[in-house]
C-alpha cells in the first residue's frame, strides 16, 4: 500500500488528496515517527513491578500465536508449594485474600494441573503464556468459588472467566440456561459472544444475547429453552425477561458479571438483585470481574458473594501500564478544536483513534466539525439505533472510520487491540471513567497513546486523574502532584451531573453545524419510527400466518 491515506479509505470513500496534500505529507512523516517512537517504547523498560505482561514486551505488533502444543509434550503437573505459591503471586503482582488455590504458572497447567480438555487447548493456542488475573482466577473458579477480581484494563480479564466457564460447564446440555454473563452495553455483550464463540470452538455451545426478537422466541415456544447453554444480556432487558417470566434462571450454576463496579452503582443495581434472585440454584457459583472498584461498591459487591476470594492486581484504580497519558491544557471550549486541530497537523492522530466527549449532543456536534475537516469520522452514543451502533463498532474495528466519537458507551470492556489513541476531548466525569476511557488502548501489552484535555472548569478536578497518572507510573509535573484534591462533595456532583459546557459550535463559532446537528436528529428520529412501525409490520403478519396456519389445521381435522 502506497501511503497511510490510501488505506484508510479503501472501502471506496472519495478522500481528495490534492486539498488534503500537506496533511498527507503530515501524516506519513508522523508515521515513520511514530515507528521510531513504538521502537523507543520497546527499548525502554517498564518499571519492572508494572510490567503486567512479562514476557510479551510491550510492542504495538499483535500477539503471535504460540506454535501448537501437541498433546504428548505435556509435562506431569507438580503443584507449588505455599511459599512458591506466594512467590509467584509477589512476582505477578496478585494479590489474594485466601490462599485456597495455587496459580497456574503456564497455559500447559491448565491441561495438567486442571486437566482443560483438548478441544478448549487447541483454540487457546495462540496464548504463550496466561496473564496474572488468569493464572490465579481460573483455578478458583474451577475449584467453585466465588470470585472479585480487579485487574487491569486490557489484562485479559474475559477469558479469565470464559475458560473456566467453559471447563465447568463440560457439554452442551438440554436443560436450560446454566450460565448467565452480564455486561453494561449491548456492545460488551456481543464481544463476550465472539470470544466465546472463538474459544468454544468444536462444542455446539447454545450461546445466547437476550434481544427483543428471541426473547420473544423463548417466551411464544417454551421448548427453545431448554436449548440453551449460556446467556449473556445486558441487566435492564434480563431483569424485563424474568418479571414476565419469559426466561428461568432457576438451573444457572454459574453467573458472572463483567464490569462489576458499573453494574453495581445505583441505577443497575435493583436490576442486578433481581437477576441475583432469580438464579435460584443452591450450587451457584458468582464471579465478579472489573478494572475498578470504589470502596462504596465493594461492600455491595462483597454482600453479593458467598465467602469470595478477592483478588486485586497491581495497583487499585491506576489505569494500564502501556498507556502514555498526558493532560493537555487548552484554557477554554474554544480552545480544544484548536488543539485537536494541532494534534492532526502535527500527526498525533494516528488512526484508529477514540475521542471521549461527555454528551450524545457533543457527540453528534464534534462529529459536523470534524466531517467538514474531511476525516474520516463517525460517532456512537446510545441514541443511535443497535443496527446503526453495530454497524459503527464493525467499521471501526476493520479500520473503515479511524476516529470514532464516542460517549462513555464505549468507554467500557470494548477491545479494539489497534486503537492508537485515546482523546478525552470532555473530562472524565469520575477517575473510574478516565480509566475505563483511556483503557482502550495499550490493550494486551502494546503501548498506546492517551490526552486529557482540560479547561479552567475542570481544572478543580484534575488531581483525581492525575493521583491516576501517578499510580500507572507515568510522569507527572511537579506542579500539578501539588493540586488540591477535589472535595467529597464535588466529586458526587460532577459523577452527576457534567460540567455545564459551551457547545462544541458555538466554542468553534460555527452556527452551521446546529442545524446539522438538528438534522442529524431527525434522521435518528426518522429511522427509530421507521423501525418500530417495520416491528408492528412484521408483528401483523406474525399474526396473519398464525391465523392461516390455524385455519388451515382447522380445516385439515
Ligand atoms: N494470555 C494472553 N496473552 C495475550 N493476549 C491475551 C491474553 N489473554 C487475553 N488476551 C487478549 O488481550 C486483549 C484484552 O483482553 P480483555 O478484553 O479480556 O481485557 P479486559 O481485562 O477484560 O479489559 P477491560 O477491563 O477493558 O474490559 C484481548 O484482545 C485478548 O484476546
Amino acid at each position: 500500500m502506497s501511503d497511510a491515506f490510501s488505506l484508510l479509505t479503501k472501502s471506496g470513500t472519495f478522500f481528495n488528496k490534492n486539498k488534503f496534500n500537506n496533511d498527507i505529507k503530515l501524516f506519513n512523516k508522523s508515521q515513520r515517527q511514530d515507528a521510531q517512537q513504538v521502537n523507543q517504547h520497546d527499548t525502554q523498560q517498564l518499571p519492572k513491578d508494572l510490567d503486567f505482561f512479562g514476557d510479551l514486551k510491550h510492542s504495538d505488533k499483535p500477539v503471535k500465536p504460540a506454535k501448537q502444543q501437541s498433546e504428548t509434550q505435556y509435562t506431569q503437573y507438580t503443584p507449588p508449594t505455599i511459599d512458591e505459591s506466594n512467590k509467584l503471586r509477589k512476582q505477578m503482582h496478585v494479590n489474594v485474600s485466601d490462599n485456597a488455590q495455587p496459580p497456574l504458572r503456564s497455559v500447559q497447567e491448565l491441561k495438567t494441573a486442571l486437566n482443560f480438555e483438548n478441544y478448549l487447548m487447541r483454540n487457546i493456542s495462540f496464548l504463550n503464556e496466561l496473564t496474572p488475573v488468569q493464572s490465579q482466577a481460573i483455578p478458583l473458579a474451577c475449584s467453585d468459588r466465588d470470585v472479585l477480581a480487579v485487574a487491569p484494563t486490557g489484562s485479559g480479564k474475559t477469558l479469565a472467566y470464559l475458560l473456566p466457564l467453559l471447563h465447568t460447564l463440560a457439554q452442551p446440555k438440554k436443560e436450560g440456561f446454566r450460565a448467565v454473563i452480564i455486561s453494561p452495553t449491548r456492545e460488551l455483550a456481543q464481544q463476550i459472544r465472539n470470544e466465546l464463540a472463538r474459544v468454544g470452538i468444536g462444542r455446539r455451545w447454545r450461546v445466547s444475547i437476550l434481544s427483543k426478537a428471541n426473547q420473544a422466541t423463548i417466551k411464544s415456544d417454551p421448548s427453545t429453552r431448554s436449548k440453551h447453554d449460556i446467556l449473556i444480556s445486558t441487566p435492564l432487558r434480563l431483569k424485563h425477561a424474568i418479571e414476565s417470566e419469559e426466561v428461568d434462571l432457576s438451573n444457572v450454576r454459574n453467573l458472572i458479571l463483567d464490569e462489576a463496579d458499573r453494574l453495581l452503582e445505583m441505577g443497575f443495581v435493583d436490576q442486578v438483585d433481581t437477576i441475583v434472585g432469580a438464579c435460584s440454584h443452591p450450587s451457584l457459583r458468582k464471579s465478579l470481574f472489573t478494572a475498578t472498584l470504589p470502596a462504596s461498591v465493594e461492600e455491595i459487591a462483597q454482600n453479593i458473594l458467598r465467602l469470595p476470594v478477592r483478588m486485586l492486581i497491581g495497583r487499585k484504580d491506576a489505569a494500564a501500564q502501556g498507556v502514555n497519558q498526558k493532560l493537555t491544557y487548552v484554557g477554554r471550549e474554544d480552545g480544544k478544536l484548536l488543539a485537536l486541530r494541532q494534534l492532526v497537523q502535527e500527526g498525533q492522530m494516528k488512526p484508529p483513534v477514540l475521542i471521549f466527549v461527555q454528551s450524545v449532543d457533543r457527540a453528534n456536534e464534534l462529529f459536523n466539525e470534524l466531517v467538514y475537516d474531511g476525516v474520516r469520522v463517525d460517532v456512537i452514543h446510545g441514541e443511535r439505533t443497535p443496527a446503526q451502533r453495530d454497524d459503527v463498532v464493525r467499521q471501526f474495528r476493520r479500520g473503515d472510520v479511524w476516529v470514532l466519537i464516542a460517549t462513555d458507551v464505549l468507554a467500557r470492556g470494548i477491545d479494539v487491540q489497534a486503537i492508537n489513541l485515546v482523546l478525552n476531548y470532555d473530562f472524565p466525569q469520575s477517575p473510574a471513567s478516565y480509566v475505563h476511557r483511556v483503557g482502550r488502548t495499550g490493550r494486551a501489552g502494546r503501548v498506546g497513546q492517551a490526552i486529557t484535555f482540560f479547561t479552567n472548569d475542570d481544572a478543580p478536578y484534575l488531581k483525581s486523574v492525575v493521583n491516576v497518572m501517578k499510580s500507572s507510573g507515568c510522569d507527572v509535573p511537579e506542579w500539578m502532584l501539588k493540586l488540591k484534591k477535589p472535595s467529597s462533595n464535588q466529586r458526587k456532583a460532577l459523577k452527576k451531573r457534567p460540567i455545564e459546557r459551551e457547545t462544541v459550535h458555538e466554542a468553534a463559532g460555527t452556527n452551521v453545524g446546529r442545524e446539522d446537528v438538528r438534522k442529524h436528529k431527525q434522521i435518528v428520529n426518522a429511522s427509530k419510527r421507521r423501525k418500530v412501525a417495520n416491528e408492528v409490520k412484521e408483528q401483523d403478519q406474525h399474526q396473519e400466518q398464525d391465523q392461516e396456519h390455524k385455519h388451515s389445521d382447522d380445516q385439515s381435522r
